[in-house]
Protein backbone atom coordinates (compact mmCIF):
# COMPACT_ATOMS: atom_id res chain seq x y z
CA UNK A 1 0.00 0.00 0.00
CA UNK A 2 1.09 3.62 -0.27
CA UNK A 3 2.34 5.13 3.28
CA UNK A 4 3.06 8.99 4.31
CA UNK A 5 5.35 9.52 6.84
CA UNK A 6 5.32 13.04 8.21
CA UNK A 7 8.53 14.33 9.52
CA UNK A 8 12.14 12.64 8.52
CA UNK A 9 13.51 12.93 12.43
CA UNK A 10 14.90 9.88 14.37
CA UNK A 11 11.34 8.43 14.48
CA UNK A 12 10.12 9.25 11.10
CA UNK A 13 13.49 7.51 8.47
CA UNK A 14 12.66 4.75 11.02
CA UNK A 15 9.11 4.18 10.14
CA UNK A 16 10.02 4.48 6.79
CA UNK A 17 12.39 2.25 6.58
CA UNK A 18 10.39 -0.68 8.34
CA UNK A 19 7.19 0.03 5.91
CA UNK A 20 9.50 0.07 3.11
CA UNK A 21 11.61 -2.90 3.88
CA UNK A 22 7.96 -5.12 4.32
CA UNK A 23 7.03 -4.01 0.38
CA UNK A 24 4.96 -0.78 0.62
CA UNK A 25 5.54 2.02 -1.20
CA UNK A 26 6.74 5.20 1.29
CA UNK A 27 6.50 9.15 0.75
CA UNK A 28 8.62 10.75 3.70
CA UNK A 29 7.79 14.44 4.11
CA UNK A 30 9.54 17.25 6.44
CA UNK A 31 9.61 20.70 6.33
CA UNK A 32 12.91 21.56 4.52
CA UNK A 33 14.67 19.52 1.66
CA UNK A 34 17.78 19.35 4.00
CA UNK A 35 15.58 17.62 6.39
CA UNK A 36 14.21 15.07 3.91
CA UNK A 37 17.66 13.83 2.51
CA UNK A 38 19.30 13.69 5.70
CA UNK A 39 16.19 11.16 6.65
CA UNK A 40 17.32 9.02 3.58
CA UNK A 41 20.63 8.96 4.39
CA UNK A 42 20.03 7.83 7.81
CA UNK A 43 18.08 4.96 5.86
CA UNK A 44 20.58 4.17 4.08
CA UNK A 45 23.44 3.99 6.75
CA UNK A 46 20.92 1.87 8.62
CA UNK A 47 20.30 -0.72 5.49
CA UNK A 48 23.87 -0.75 4.65
CA UNK A 49 24.18 -1.69 8.43
CA UNK A 50 21.39 -4.27 8.05
CA UNK A 51 23.68 -5.61 4.36
CA UNK A 52 27.25 -5.30 6.48
CA UNK A 53 25.53 -8.11 9.44
CA UNK A 54 24.64 -9.87 6.46
CA UNK A 55 20.85 -9.56 7.80
CA UNK A 56 19.64 -8.44 3.71
CA UNK A 57 21.17 -8.69 0.61
CA UNK A 58 22.32 -4.90 -2.07
CA UNK A 59 19.79 -5.94 -4.11
CA UNK A 60 17.30 -6.00 -0.88
CA UNK A 61 19.07 -2.65 0.37
CA UNK A 62 18.27 -1.27 -3.18
CA UNK A 63 14.91 -2.63 -3.52
CA UNK A 64 13.94 -0.83 -0.11
CA UNK A 65 15.59 2.11 -0.92
CA UNK A 66 13.69 2.42 -4.87
CA UNK A 67 10.14 2.85 -2.73
CA UNK A 68 10.88 5.35 -0.44
CA UNK A 69 10.38 8.54 -2.18
CA UNK A 70 11.52 12.16 -0.10
CA UNK A 71 9.43 15.55 -0.26
CA UNK A 72 8.53 18.57 1.43
CA UNK A 73 4.74 19.01 -0.53
CA UNK A 74 2.81 17.43 1.74
CA UNK A 75 -0.55 17.25 -0.29
CA UNK A 76 1.87 15.23 -2.78
CA UNK A 77 2.94 12.93 0.42
CA UNK A 78 -0.56 12.00 1.70
CA UNK A 79 -2.88 12.09 -1.61
CA UNK A 80 -2.51 8.51 -2.52
CA UNK A 81 -1.80 7.37 0.62
CA UNK A 82 -3.91 4.76 2.43
CA UNK A 83 -2.37 5.34 5.70
CA UNK A 84 -0.20 8.39 6.90
CA UNK A 85 1.98 8.52 10.17
CA UNK A 86 2.91 12.15 11.52
CA UNK A 87 6.37 11.63 13.43
CA UNK A 88 6.41 15.63 13.96
CA UNK A 89 8.09 17.16 17.30
CA UNK A 90 5.81 16.71 19.97
CA UNK A 91 3.61 19.76 20.40
CA UNK A 92 0.34 19.22 21.12
CA UNK A 93 -0.88 22.16 18.34
CA UNK A 94 1.61 21.24 15.39
CA UNK A 95 0.48 17.96 15.56
CA UNK A 96 -3.37 19.09 15.57
CA UNK A 97 -2.50 21.75 13.17
CA UNK A 98 -0.72 18.38 11.11
CA UNK A 99 -3.92 15.97 11.54
CA UNK A 100 -6.12 18.71 9.89
CA UNK A 101 -3.74 19.26 7.33
CA UNK A 102 -3.70 15.74 5.86
CA UNK A 103 -7.19 15.41 6.22
CA UNK A 104 -7.80 18.18 3.91
CA UNK A 105 -5.61 16.64 1.77
CA UNK A 106 -6.68 13.25 1.49
CA UNK A 107 -10.10 10.74 1.53
CA UNK A 108 -12.20 9.93 4.18
CA UNK A 109 -10.79 6.14 3.86
CA UNK A 110 -7.40 7.36 4.96
CA UNK A 111 -6.19 6.18 8.15
CA UNK A 112 -4.22 9.24 10.47
CA UNK A 113 -1.89 7.75 12.84
CA UNK A 114 0.26 9.41 15.41
CA UNK A 115 3.27 8.62 16.78
CA UNK A 116 3.05 10.46 19.59
CA UNK A 117 5.15 9.43 22.75
CA UNK A 118 3.20 10.98 25.79
CA UNK A 119 0.34 12.98 24.14
CA UNK A 120 -3.82 12.30 23.99
CA UNK A 121 -4.88 10.47 20.38
CA UNK A 122 -7.97 11.59 21.21
CA UNK A 123 -7.37 15.12 21.61
CA UNK A 124 -4.95 15.51 18.60
CA UNK A 125 -8.13 13.23 16.98
CA UNK A 126 -10.30 16.07 17.59
CA UNK A 127 -8.45 18.71 15.11
CA UNK A 128 -10.11 15.92 12.73
CA UNK A 129 -13.91 16.39 10.75
CA UNK A 130 -13.69 12.41 10.21
CA UNK A 131 -11.64 11.57 14.04
CA UNK A 132 -12.75 7.91 13.53
CA UNK A 133 -9.96 6.66 11.17
CA UNK A 134 -7.61 8.40 14.15
CA UNK A 135 -5.20 5.84 15.70
CA UNK A 136 -1.81 5.90 17.60
CA UNK A 137 0.78 3.76 16.37
CA UNK A 138 3.75 4.36 18.86
CA UNK A 139 6.74 3.19 17.60
CA UNK A 140 9.84 2.65 19.71
CA UNK A 141 13.74 4.23 19.01
CA UNK A 142 14.83 2.68 16.89
CA UNK A 143 12.14 1.85 15.07
CA UNK A 144 14.57 -0.23 12.62
CA UNK A 145 15.72 -2.51 15.58
CA UNK A 146 12.96 -2.17 18.12
CA UNK A 147 10.04 -4.95 18.08
CA UNK A 148 7.20 -3.34 19.64
CA UNK A 149 4.82 -0.90 18.52
CA UNK A 150 2.00 0.27 20.87
CA UNK A 151 -1.39 0.99 19.24
CA UNK A 152 -3.36 3.39 20.55
CA UNK A 153 -6.91 3.56 20.41
CA UNK A 154 -8.87 6.59 20.86
CA UNK A 155 -12.47 7.22 22.02
CA UNK A 156 -13.09 7.90 18.92
CA UNK A 157 -11.29 5.13 16.55
CA UNK A 158 -13.54 2.90 14.96
CA UNK A 159 -13.05 -0.80 14.63
CA UNK A 160 -11.65 -0.30 11.08
CA UNK A 161 -9.36 1.85 11.79
CA UNK A 162 -7.96 -0.16 15.38
CA UNK A 163 -7.93 -3.32 12.44
CA UNK A 164 -6.23 -1.55 10.07
CA UNK A 165 -3.61 -0.29 12.66
CA UNK A 166 -2.91 -4.11 14.21
CA UNK A 167 -2.93 -5.20 10.17
CA UNK A 168 -0.12 -3.16 9.50
CA UNK A 169 1.95 -3.48 12.49
CA UNK A 170 2.06 -7.17 12.19
CA UNK A 171 2.95 -6.53 8.63
CA UNK A 172 5.97 -4.36 8.97
CA UNK A 173 6.62 -8.10 10.96
CA UNK A 174 6.78 -5.64 14.53
CA UNK A 175 4.49 -6.93 17.50
CA UNK A 176 1.58 -4.89 18.40
CA UNK A 177 0.18 -4.18 22.15
CA UNK A 178 -3.04 -2.56 22.01
CA UNK A 179 -3.58 0.12 24.36
CA UNK A 180 -6.42 2.04 25.22
CA UNK A 181 -5.82 6.06 25.18
CA UNK A 182 -4.41 6.88 28.09
CA UNK A 183 -1.39 8.87 29.82
CA UNK A 184 1.49 6.62 29.40
CA UNK A 185 -0.16 4.31 27.14
CA UNK A 186 1.23 0.68 28.69
CA UNK A 187 4.75 1.21 28.62
CA UNK A 188 6.04 4.96 29.21
CA UNK A 189 3.71 4.48 32.85
CA UNK A 190 5.53 1.10 33.58
CA UNK A 191 8.75 2.07 32.52
CA UNK A 192 8.69 5.49 34.18
CA UNK A 193 7.59 4.15 37.46
CA UNK A 194 10.81 1.42 37.68
CA UNK A 195 13.11 5.08 36.56
CA UNK A 196 11.53 7.25 39.23
CA UNK A 197 12.14 4.51 42.12
CA UNK A 198 15.59 4.18 41.28
CA UNK A 199 16.85 7.57 41.15
CA UNK A 200 14.62 7.49 44.67
CA UNK A 201 17.02 5.09 45.56
CA UNK A 202 20.37 6.26 44.25
CA UNK A 203 18.86 9.95 46.20
CA UNK A 204 18.92 7.49 49.69
CA UNK A 205 21.91 6.25 49.22
CA UNK A 206 20.87 3.25 48.63
CA UNK A 207 23.35 1.78 46.06
CA UNK A 208 24.84 3.26 43.33
CA UNK A 209 23.38 3.83 39.95
CA UNK A 210 25.48 0.72 38.72
CA UNK A 211 24.79 -1.54 41.30
CA UNK A 212 21.11 -0.81 40.84
CA UNK A 213 21.20 -1.28 37.04
CA UNK A 214 22.99 -4.27 37.15
CA UNK A 215 20.75 -5.85 39.79
CA UNK A 216 17.98 -5.38 37.10
CA UNK A 217 20.44 -6.50 34.26
CA UNK A 218 21.72 -9.90 35.94
CA UNK A 219 18.49 -10.65 38.40
CA UNK A 220 15.77 -9.60 35.93
CA UNK A 221 17.74 -9.70 32.81
CA UNK A 222 16.51 -6.20 31.49
CA UNK A 223 19.30 -5.57 28.62
CA UNK A 224 19.32 -2.09 29.94
CA UNK A 225 19.50 -0.93 33.80
CA UNK A 226 16.66 1.72 34.43
CA UNK A 227 19.07 4.67 35.52
CA UNK A 228 21.27 3.96 32.21
CA UNK A 229 17.85 4.23 30.15
CA UNK A 230 17.12 7.16 31.53
CA UNK A 231 20.51 8.64 31.22
CA UNK A 232 20.35 7.68 27.25
CA UNK A 233 16.18 8.99 27.01
CA UNK A 234 17.29 12.25 28.51
CA UNK A 235 16.77 13.46 32.05
CA UNK A 236 15.13 16.21 30.57
CA UNK A 237 13.02 14.05 28.37
CA UNK A 238 12.09 11.73 31.43
CA UNK A 239 11.49 15.12 34.11
CA UNK A 240 8.93 15.85 31.42
CA UNK A 241 7.20 12.62 31.32
CA UNK A 242 6.75 12.39 34.82
CA UNK A 243 5.43 16.08 35.23
CA UNK A 244 2.70 15.01 32.65
CA UNK A 245 1.85 11.76 34.11
CA UNK A 246 1.54 13.08 38.05
CA UNK A 247 -1.01 16.04 36.92
CA UNK A 248 -2.77 13.02 34.76
CA UNK A 249 -1.97 10.13 36.82
CA UNK A 250 -1.34 11.21 40.65
CA UNK A 251 1.39 11.84 43.03
CA UNK A 252 2.77 8.80 42.86
CA UNK A 253 4.58 9.81 39.85
CA UNK A 254 5.82 13.28 41.59
CA UNK A 255 9.23 13.68 40.16
CA UNK A 256 12.33 12.80 42.66
CA UNK A 257 14.40 16.32 43.92
CA UNK A 258 17.54 15.28 42.67
CA UNK A 259 15.96 14.69 38.77
CA UNK A 260 15.14 18.03 39.23
CA UNK A 261 17.90 19.64 40.57
CA UNK A 262 20.12 17.46 37.61
CA UNK A 263 17.83 18.97 35.01
CA UNK A 264 18.62 22.39 36.36
CA UNK A 265 22.01 22.23 36.36
CA UNK A 266 21.81 20.84 32.47
CA UNK A 267 23.17 17.19 33.18
CA UNK A 268 20.72 15.87 31.59
CA UNK A 269 22.57 12.44 30.51
CA UNK A 270 24.07 10.92 27.33
CA UNK A 271 23.72 13.73 25.52
CA UNK A 272 25.26 16.51 27.45
CA UNK A 273 27.82 14.36 28.56
CA UNK A 274 26.02 13.62 32.51
CA UNK A 275 23.47 12.24 34.13
CA UNK A 276 23.46 9.09 36.34
CA UNK A 277 26.68 8.28 34.93
CA UNK A 278 29.87 10.38 32.67
CA UNK A 279 29.65 9.78 28.99
CA UNK A 280 32.86 10.68 26.57
CA UNK A 281 32.30 10.08 23.10
CA UNK A 282 28.82 8.19 23.34
CA UNK A 283 30.68 5.50 25.92
CA UNK A 284 29.86 5.22 29.86
CA UNK A 285 33.16 6.44 31.55
CA UNK A 286 31.79 6.62 35.25
CA UNK A 287 29.55 7.47 37.52
CA UNK A 288 28.01 10.72 38.64
CA UNK A 289 28.85 12.69 41.70
CA UNK A 290 29.59 11.01 44.51
CA UNK A 291 29.60 7.61 43.33
CA UNK A 292 32.46 8.53 41.07
CA UNK A 293 35.16 6.86 42.97
CA UNK A 294 33.21 3.77 42.56
CA UNK A 295 33.11 4.10 39.17
N1 LIG B 1 12.80 9.90 19.85
C1 LIG B 1 12.19 8.89 20.49
O1 LIG B 1 12.82 8.09 21.22
C2 LIG B 1 10.71 8.68 20.31
C3 LIG B 1 10.17 7.41 20.60
C4 LIG B 1 8.80 7.18 20.38
C5 LIG B 1 8.00 8.23 19.91
N2 LIG B 1 8.56 9.47 19.65
C6 LIG B 1 7.69 10.52 19.15
O2 LIG B 1 7.90 10.65 17.75
C7 LIG B 1 7.67 12.01 17.36
C8 LIG B 1 8.88 12.53 16.62
O3 LIG B 1 9.99 12.44 17.48
P1 LIG B 1 11.49 12.44 16.90
O4 LIG B 1 12.37 12.05 18.04
O5 LIG B 1 11.55 11.70 15.63
O6 LIG B 1 11.67 14.01 16.61
P2 LIG B 1 12.75 14.71 15.66
O7 LIG B 1 12.88 16.09 16.20
O8 LIG B 1 13.97 13.86 15.52
O9 LIG B 1 12.03 14.76 14.22
C9 LIG B 1 10.88 15.51 13.96
C10 LIG B 1 10.93 15.94 12.51
O10 LIG B 1 9.66 16.50 12.15
C11 LIG B 1 9.91 17.58 11.28
N3 LIG B 1 8.71 18.42 11.21
C12 LIG B 1 8.34 19.48 11.96
N4 LIG B 1 7.14 19.94 11.55
C13 LIG B 1 6.75 19.16 10.52
C14 LIG B 1 5.61 19.13 9.68
N5 LIG B 1 4.62 20.01 9.83
N6 LIG B 1 5.54 18.19 8.70
C15 LIG B 1 6.53 17.29 8.53
N7 LIG B 1 7.65 17.27 9.32
C16 LIG B 1 7.74 18.19 10.29
C17 LIG B 1 11.14 18.26 11.85
O11 LIG B 1 11.77 19.08 10.87
C18 LIG B 1 11.99 17.03 12.23
O12 LIG B 1 12.82 16.62 11.17
C19 LIG B 1 7.31 12.76 18.64
O13 LIG B 1 5.93 12.80 18.79
C20 LIG B 1 7.93 11.90 19.73
O14 LIG B 1 7.30 12.05 20.97
C21 LIG B 1 9.89 9.71 19.83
Amino acid sequence: MQIAVLGAGSMGHGIAHVSAMAGHDVVLRDVESGFVENGLEEIRTNLQGGVDRDKLTDAEMEATLERIEGTTDLEAAVEDAALVIEAVPEDMDLKKDVFSDVEDATGEETIIASNTSSLSVTEIASALEYPERAVGLHFFNPPHIMDLVEVVVAEQTNDRAEKFAIDYVRDIEKEDVVVRDTAGFATSRLGLVLGLEAIRMVERGIASPADIDEGMTLGYGHPMGPLELTDHVGLDVRLHIAEHLREELGERFKPPQSLRRKVQAGKLGKKSGEGYYVWEDGERVGMSGRWDDDA
